[in-house]
């Protein structure tokens, strides 16, 4: 298995380009099963979530071909059709390696009238339900069975029908599957306190593309007109913000200055406001935003929600960079009940972090010093690689598939700004 060595200590400068995003890929590939033309993908991460993706849709008959890019650059492009959807059925073993499976659900229901899909259980950051996303498909026409661990969905008389449905907490994934879904239904659906993530604008331009009849994209209401038919079309998927944002922290916790070429910054105002807040300086450009951390980093007051607020997924890479700032953070993570898990790693490089439910408290340290960590998801692994950068001495990041699944080409990103990192094959 490999892990992450790196040694810390260099200060990162220069250009990391900005891949695309891991999870709009993962809600515009499964829009391939809406319609039998062609859909093509571009700028899709080279990510094993995507591969995993890829093969998921193999299973259901959607044929994908991929043509590489030249070496040196990023972004590939994927071309996939669903002449006829061959199975209707994602098993558990596709399920269970990558959550956003259940994201086949609502479009295979749409194109198909019926759909199973394994539950995906619960993971490392909380339990995960998805409650919601067979709650919405069931305003739309849908009924529902739960048995031996799979969900059954199927369309009476083979084809869903409008409805409206108003989430009683805000959702990503069942706003995207909902939306999938009533694209192809009869009559008009309307979705109430949907999801306003970028990835879900994303999905919906695509969804117009194919030609599918949106109104209020970026709104918590989408009002959605099913069509008899969806077309093929080609996208480019949207930069991803929280990789650029974790890259932004590697500039704040080395002193360093890194150009985010591609990142957007409207897709990510709550972090660059947090940025700012913690002494960054950012400049915006007509490629990308530039990070630099001159001064002393200052302690900041976080807590995570839906966007437009502060995205779950940059709270560990925050942590780590205040970890080093002048003086006490306060974090509270109010979307994942269990999203703390890199702590204790943290804590073994020389953190300082105390736990009370679902806040913590960071009490700035003068220093980090590497240790060998190990991490149990995405995102608290990028934490500790943050951390290594960081920290007098080596470090060295176990069961590096968890930053496989969403940063690409992670160590040629930070080699190339300074970082001393490797991808080391432990056998
Ligand atoms: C592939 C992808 O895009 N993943 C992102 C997506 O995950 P995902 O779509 O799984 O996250 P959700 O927005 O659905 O989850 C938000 C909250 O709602 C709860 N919930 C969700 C669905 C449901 O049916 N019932 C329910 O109770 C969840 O347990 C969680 O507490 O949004 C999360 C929140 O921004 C991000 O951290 C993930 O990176
Ligand atoms: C939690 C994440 O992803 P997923 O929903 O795919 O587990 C993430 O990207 O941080």
């Amino acid at each position: 298995m490999d892990s992450i060595w790196i040694k810390g200590g260099n200060r990162l400068e220069g250009k990391i380009p900005i891949s695309g995003a891991k999870n709009a890929a993962l809600t515009l590939l499964p829009c391939a099963l809406l319609t039998d033309e062609k859909l093509t993908l571009t700028n899709l991460p080279r990510l094993a979530d995507v591969d995993t993706f890829s093969h998921l849709l193999n299973q259901l008959g959607v044929s994908t071909s991929v043509a590489g890019v030249k070496k040196g650059e990023y972004g590939r492009r994927m071309t996939l059709q669903a002449d006829d959807i061959a199975s209707t059925v994602a098993p558990y073993d596709m399920v269970r390696k990558m959550r956003a499976s259940v994201l086949v659900l609502g479009p295979m229901l749409a194109r198909a009238g019926e759909s199973t899909v394994s539950l995906p259980g619960g993971c490392a950051i909380g339990d995960r339900p998805i409650d919601l996303h067979l709650q919405a498909l069931e305003c739309l026409g849908a009924e529902i069975e739960l048995a031996a661990g799979y969900v059954k969905a199927s369309a009476p008389k083979g084809r869903l029908s409008g409805g409206d449905y108003s989430f009683p907490v805000v959702s990503v994934g069942a706003t995207e599957n909902a939306l999938m879904a009533a694209v192809l239904a009869t009559g008009r659906t309307q979705l109430f306190n949907a999801a306003r993530e970028p990835e879900i604008v994303d999905l919906c331009n695509l969804l117009v593309a194919m030609g599918a009849k949106i109104e209020g994209i970026g709104s918590g209401h989408l009002i959605i007109d099913g069509v008899e038919g969806l077309n093929g079309t080609t996208y480019e998927v949207m930069p991803d913000r929280i990789e650029a944002g974790s890259y932004a922290c590697a500039a704040g916790i080395t002193g360093g200055s890194i150009d985010l070429i591609g990142a957007r910054p409207d897709d990510m105002r709550a972090t660059l406001n947090a940025l700012a807040h913690a002494g960054l300086m950012l400049e915006f450009h007509d490629k990308g935003i530039k990070v630099s951390a001159d001064a002393p980093l200052k302690p900041l007051a976080l807590s995570t929600a839906p966007f437009p607020g502060f995205a779950t997924d940059m709270q560990a890479q925050f942590m780590a960079m205040l970890a080093l700032a002048q003086g006490d953070s306060f974090l509270e993570e109010t979307i994942f009940e269990n999203r703390y898990m890199h702590v204790p790693e943290l804590r073994r490089m020389g953190a300082s972090i105390d736990i009370h439910g679902r806040s913590a408290i960071v009490h700035g340290v003068e220093k980090l010093t590497g240790a060998q960590v190990m991490a149990t998801d995405l995102r608290a692994s990028m934490s500790l690689v943050l951390a290594g950068l960081a920290a007098e001495g080596e470090t060295e990041v176990l069961r590096v598939y968890h930053l496989d699944r969403g940063y690409e080409r992670l160590e040629e990103k930070l080699s190339a700004v300074g970082a001393t990192i490797e991808r080391r094959s432990t056998g």
